[in-house]
């Protein structure tokens, strides 16, 4: 297989080479890849040449107004997601991939670097290959200087998300997709540079959101610990940040990081990041449209949402208050017409298994069990499902990922919660890169699906209204 490896993956592979720790049994990412790419390409070929032209659903009027839910209209390699089990990353439920996947030395939670390599590759990697593999990754984070700069020239008063967004898409100065695109790259190889951008994004997410914190919190970075090279992406965003020093903090960081990172295609992060991509725009301009969308309050921006609603709540009615005084709580809110953060779904039906593993990570920790905003989210998730299921309109009455985690993070110390959507932001670059590499391998083309005006569809449906 490697044979059919294009010129430009193995010069890539063997810089890597010379540059990275290597033990004789490990493969790196470019090598790994190279040889799975022909076998799926193959496979997409045979479903394009023999199935083509089979059915996978219709699309009704409701869902053209509705938010194309439902809609099967996607390719997305990484995951899929069930409605009622939740996400499974190629194949394996969450569970699942915290029993395979290696760990940091005396860390227990998944390594998210370890997580990126599964969800880029389908395959478990080894434990050499997830230290080889982070080490590439942490000394990819080292940010140009341009990028400082741009960054520390920002109001600290900007959302954190916006600057993020910036900071971000200015990485697409040194894309070496946008380079070699210019200067006539065959389409065969186009994976090859987006996944030395996507590698060098995600890395660089991670001193990005340090970066932000400490100039929108602690004055500027002008005292921010420099990087580890030997540790892992995680801990050195959470010691570049001020909590190196809580090994609670760093095993959240990473099991955060390993559990929002992709929630199958459809979500409005990853899809834009694949919506972007599908025009030839580079990883860096394609994450950081993500990250645009991954801001809104309906998305990830809601694990702040809950934090505030938690906090107001603890204002209102103190700490530890019966379920009675909650529910009261969680019906004023929803007369004033606002959504209950952290609640609902458009896909799940379920309470979504994230929400169950940071619950459980919670609970196996005495100190923050007995932390009354962690009480809270455990109170809600008790209360808020027979409150909404009363109320009527949603149709997922149950807690979604965002629910607990914004608690966890409060609990050691991390108390700004305008930050909390940054955190899911470094996760999300991995499993939304991960599909812009394969949409790259796969030759996927431009996405431009067929928009249709009430006229439009009136026609369409034989036209029974005679005012459009
Ligand atoms: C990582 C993530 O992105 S997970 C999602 C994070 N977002 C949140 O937690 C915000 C709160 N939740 C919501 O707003 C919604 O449940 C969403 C955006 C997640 C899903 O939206 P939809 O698929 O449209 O949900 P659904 O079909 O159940 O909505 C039907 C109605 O129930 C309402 N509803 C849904 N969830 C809630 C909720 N948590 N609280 C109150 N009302 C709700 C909707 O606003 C909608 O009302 P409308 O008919 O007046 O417009
Ligand atoms: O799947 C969705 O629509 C939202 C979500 O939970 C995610 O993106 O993680």
């Amino acid at each position: 297989m490697l044979a059919v490896r294009s010129s430009v993956a193995r010069s890539f592979a063997s810089a890597t080479r010379v540059a990275g720790v290597r033990h004789a049994s490990t493969k790196t990412i470019q090598d790994t890849l190279a040889e799975i790419i022909p076998e799926r390409q193959a496979i997409a070929k045979e479903l394009r040449s023999q199935h083509g032209s089979k059915v996978l659903g219709e699309v009704t009027v409701e869902q053209v107004f509705g938010g194309m839910r439902g809609i099967k209209a996607m390719l997305w390699e990484p995951s899929v997601l069930d409605s009622e089990e939740g996400i499974r990353f190629w194949g394996r439920t969450i569970p699942e991939c915290q029993e395979v996947l290696p760990t940091a030395p005396g860390g227990k939670e998944m390594l998210p670097e370890a997580m990126f390599w599964y969800l880029l590759t389908g395959k478990v990697p080894t434990a050499e290959e997830t230290v080889q593999f982070q080490n590439e990754l942490v000394k990819r984070s080292v940010l140009p200087s341009h990028i400082e700069s741009t960054l520390d020239a920002l109001p600290k008063t900007l959302h954190p998300m916006t600057q993020f967004v910036i900071g971000v898409a200015a990485l697409n100065h040194d894309s070496k997709f946008a380079a070699q695109y210019k200067a006539g790259m065959k389409k065969a190889d186009y994976w090859v540079p987006t996944l030395e951008d996507s590698l060098d994004c995600v890395a660089k997410s991670f001193t990005i959101a340090s970066r932000i914190y400490r100039n929108t919190y602690l004055g500027g970075a002008k005292d921010m610990p420099a990087l580890q090279m030997d540790k892992d992406l995680s801990f050195n965003f959470a010691n570049q940040i001020g909590f190196g020093d809580s090994e609670g903090f760093v095993d959240l960081i990473r099991l955060y990081n390993a559990l929002h990172t992709d929630h199958e295609g459809g979500n409005v992060s990853a899809h834009t990041a694949h919506l972007v991509g599908s025009a030839l725009s580079d990883p860096f301009l394609s994450y950081s449209a993500a990250l645009a969308g991954l801001a809104g309050p309906l998305h990830g921006l809601a694990n702040q949402e809950v934090l505030r609603f938690i906090l107001d709540m603890v204002k209102e009615i103190g700490e530890g208050a019966s379920n009675e005084k909650i529910v009261e709580f969680i019906w004023s809110t929803l007369k004033k017409g606002q959504v209950i953060p952290g609640y609902g779904h458009a896909v799940l039906r379920k309470p979504d298994p994230r929400f169950m593993a940071l619950q459980q990570f919670g609970e196996s920790r005495p100190e923050v069990a007995a932390d009354p905003v962690f009480g809270y989210v455990n109170a809600l998730y008790k209360t808020a499902p027979a409150v909404l299921t009363e109320h009527g309109k949603t149709k997922n009455p149950f807690p979604n990922v965002d629910a607990a985690s914004g608690s966890l993070l409060y609990h050691y110390g991390l108390k700004n919660f305008d930050f909390y959507t940054v955190t899911f932001g470094t996760s999300r670059s991995m499993g939304a890169l991960s599909q812009v590499v394969w949409d790259r391998a796969l030759g996927l083309p431009l996405e431009r699906p067929k928009s249709l005006s009430m006229g439009a569809i009136n026609k369409l449906i034989g036209s029974p209204l005679s005012n459009v």
